[in-house]
């Protein structure tokens, strides 16, 4: 039987990654940094995966098994694997880098000559080559061409909604998802052959990757920062607000013009019917996504690769004007979540530094128009929210 070894086993590894690979015929272990969570996976080696729809399906995850991230047994585990994939969240590559390069190393003196591919799920841009950087950082030359022939770095896009399991789950292992998904996969960059029914296999994954994050993930997090200001809940919540679902909808189709600029691959007709589909999934009734689940790490998602300045860049590169992305960028720098430890980073740098330099060194942008715009923006949001108490929130 095939291997897979997964890293993260939240929402995604467990409801989406670590589902489609048993589907496609791989034992599944995976390795957390959370030992209950291991413990647990040990113990019932399954579980489920519940769709949230109009007719809720349940599937069962088998066969399944776990180990410590940063353990030998998990170094063991890279010896025999097939392929490893990773849902960890970008910013936690790094101790998965260290993990991979001594597996790597003892996959090479073990002369294990099978060719392994290695695929990081993440919602970034090239998330698995900024992994592939990491784990080259830790090797000699002697490993890094043995890494070259043997292995691949295959850079993917992952789209599935996977919120959190409160008011759903039953079972400590119980995870949910809607049931649309898609994973593209960069062909060429892999070693040997993959068969996973579900996924599709691209040639240039840019295309797909921008047009999945500018387009979902950056209307999403506009859903989310605009959702929070008008104090609502959910995405569900803020996406029945006329306002916010125009703003959202403006921005998809910002983004769309300045996609459709970079790749003649794609037309403004297809992104149009993409923006409709993401935003009936932003409004599938079955879903309570938080929106503070879908806004966390402003800091990462206000940067300049990322949802939301990306497509700005994007944009103006075309010479289309932005004000839908420059308005969400605004409610993301206003995103002042006292429980998320980003959102706080940003509004204490905001207190010392000033909109404008923050805007600056958080998002990589320099022309005064495009920041200062922003920064009007923000402004605006500030005095509406002072005036919330007695007046409420207009978007
Ligand atoms: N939830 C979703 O709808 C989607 C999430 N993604 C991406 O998947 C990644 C994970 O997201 P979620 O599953 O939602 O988060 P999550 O928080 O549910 O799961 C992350 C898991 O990774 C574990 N983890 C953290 N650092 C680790 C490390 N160094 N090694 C091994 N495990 C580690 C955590 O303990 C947790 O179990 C993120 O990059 C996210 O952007 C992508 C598409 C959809
Ligand atoms: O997982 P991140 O990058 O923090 O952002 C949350 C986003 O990712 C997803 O969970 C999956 O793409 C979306 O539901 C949401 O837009």
């Amino acid at each position: 039987m095939k291997k897979a070894l997964h890293f993260g086993a939240g929402n995604i590894g467990r409801g989406f990654i670590g589902l489609l690979l048993h589907q496609a015929g791989y034992e599944v272990v995976f390795a957390d940094v959370v030992p209950t969570l291991v413990e647990q996976l040990l113990a019932e080696k399954a579980y489920r995966v519940i769709t949230l729809d109009d007719d809720v399906q349940e599937e069962r995850v088998t066969g399944v098994r776990a180990c410590l991230l940063d353990s030998d047994a998990c170094r063991q585990e890279v010896i025999d694997a097939d392929v490893i994939t990773t849902a960890v969240g970008l910013g936690n590559l790094g101790g998965v880098s260290a993990v991979i390069a001594d597996g790597l190393r003892l996959r090479k003196e073990q002369k294990q000559e099978a060719p392994i591919n290695i695929l990081a799920c993440e919602n970034a841009i090239r998330a698995t080559s900024q992994l592939k950087e990491r784990v080259l950082a830790r090797v000699d030359d002697s490993l890094r061409e043995w890494i070259d022939t043997h292995v691949g770095f295959v850079d993917v896009a992952v789209d599935r909604i996977a919120p959190n399991r409160e008011g759903y789950a039953t079972q400590p292992l119980d995870c949910v998802v809607e049931r649309f998904f898609e994973w593209d996969i960069e062909e060429p960059a892999l070693k040997g052959t993959l068969d996973i029914p579900g996924a599709t296999f691209v040639q240039d994954l840019n295309p797909f990757l921008e047009r999945k994050l500018f387009m979902l993930n950056g209307a999403h997090a506009t859903a989310a920062y605009a959702g929070f200001f008008k104090h609502y809940r959910t995405v569900l919540e803020a996406m029945q607000d006329a306002e916010i679902a125009s703003l959202v909808a403006d921005v998809q189709m910002e983004a769309a013009e300045g996609l459709k600029h970079r790749y003649p691959s794609l037309s403004l007709d297809m992104l149009r019917t993409y923006a409709q589909a993401v935003r009936a999934r932003f409004l599938n009734p079955h879903i309570q996504d938080d929106v503070a689940r879908v806004g966390r790490d402003p800091l990462r998602k206000l940067s300049a690769d990322d949802r939301l300045v990306g497509p700005l860049r994007l944009a103006l590169a075309a010479k289309v004007k932005t004000p839908a992305l420059i308005r969400a960028i605004a409610f993301g720098f206003h995103y002042n979540n006292p429980s998320d430890e980003a959102a706080s980073k940003i509004q204490a740098e905001i207190q010392q530094f000033g909109i404008e330099n923050t805007v600056k060194r958080i998002t990589g942008l320099s022309e005064s128009s495009i920041v200062d715009a922003i920064a009007e923006q923000y402004h605006a949001l500030l005095r509406a929210s002072h005036s919330d108490a007695t007046h409420g929130n207009e978007v």
